[in-house]
């Protein structure tokens, strides 16, 4: 069998005289070595993309993180100097994917600014500076640090027994990093929550009756995927999940002929 090929998202940045759409390294490493899926780039043009035919393509979706906000007008929210940077193209290509990938039944993982974006194209809202709200933790990784101490392992997230997270840890308590400065304030209508941190912060979702995988997570399981359990565990649940649509389309294929 082929070795299945997934969409990942991108940021669209300005450097150059140019917009790059890009993506960091960690989450192409985590799906080529960890899933062992063959990642393409899915760039941030909005609807411009024939996203049907991409997922009648690919086999599944990947949706990471960034440092800029899903734009708050998108969940009924004020943009404000506060809740910026946004990154207008990756909305516009990322909330109709997730929403279509859900629909068709493509395996998605959607990771940190990828839940959030997972539970605004659903239908839920953001809330910002999450760290500023009574009795929660920093969520925020330290400022000016390395990557190896922003995304260092540093919080225990609960896992909500029975769920599909449950299955994938068999545990009821992961560590894990957090990087981010927003979260889930009202968890779409569709959403199961699978995982919270002590502070109540959603840090997993997954989609009720969605035909496919269908995951969220607050925190960053493709840093560390190639060393920690419970990261490399998200990322082999997806890749399974991966392989098994690609096969039951080919079957479908072959079937058809
Ligand atoms: N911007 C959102 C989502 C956070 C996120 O995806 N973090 C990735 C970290 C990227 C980096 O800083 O290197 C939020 O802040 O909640």
């Amino acid at each position: 069998m082929r070795t299945p090929l997934i969409a990942v998202s991108t940021d669209a940045k300005d450097f150059e005289n140019y917009t790059w759409h890009a993506t960091p390294q960690p989450y192409l490493d985590a799906a080529v070595s960890t899933a062992g899926l063959l990642p393409v780039l899915l760039p941030s043009l909005g609807d411009r993309l024939d996203l049907d035919s991409l997922l009648e393509t690919i086999d599944g979706v990947l949706v990471t993180g960034s440092r800029s906000n899903v734009y708050p007008e998108l969940y009924g929210g004020e943009a404000s100097e506060e809740n910026g940077p946004y990154d207008h193209a990756r909305d516009a290509t990322t909330l109709p994917l997730i929403r279509k990938a859900i629909e068709k039944g493509v395996p998605l993982l959607a990771i940190c600014r990828g839940i959030q974006e997972l539970n605004v194209a659903l239908g839920g809202t953001l809330a910002t500076e999450i760290h500023e709200r009574e009795g929660a933790f920093d969520h925020r990784g330290p400022q000016d640090a390395g990557h190896d101490t922003r995304f260092a392992i540093r919080q225990t997230v609960k896992v909500a027994p029975g769920g599909c997270l449950a299955r994938i840890f068999d545990t009821s308590e992961v560590r894990v990093n957090s990087v981010h400065r927003q979260g889930v304030d009202r968890p779409a209508p569709r959403l199961q929550v699978e995982a919270v941190a002590d502070d109540g912060t959603v840090e997993a979702v997954s989609v009720k009756e969605a035909p496919g995988f269908a995951v969220g997570v607050q925190w960053h399981p493709e840093y560390w995927a190639h060393r920690d359990d419970s990261s490399a565990r998200i990322f082999r649940a997806f890749g399974e999940a991966v392989r098994l649509h690609a096969a039951a389309r080919e079957r479908a294929g072959i079937a058809a002929e």
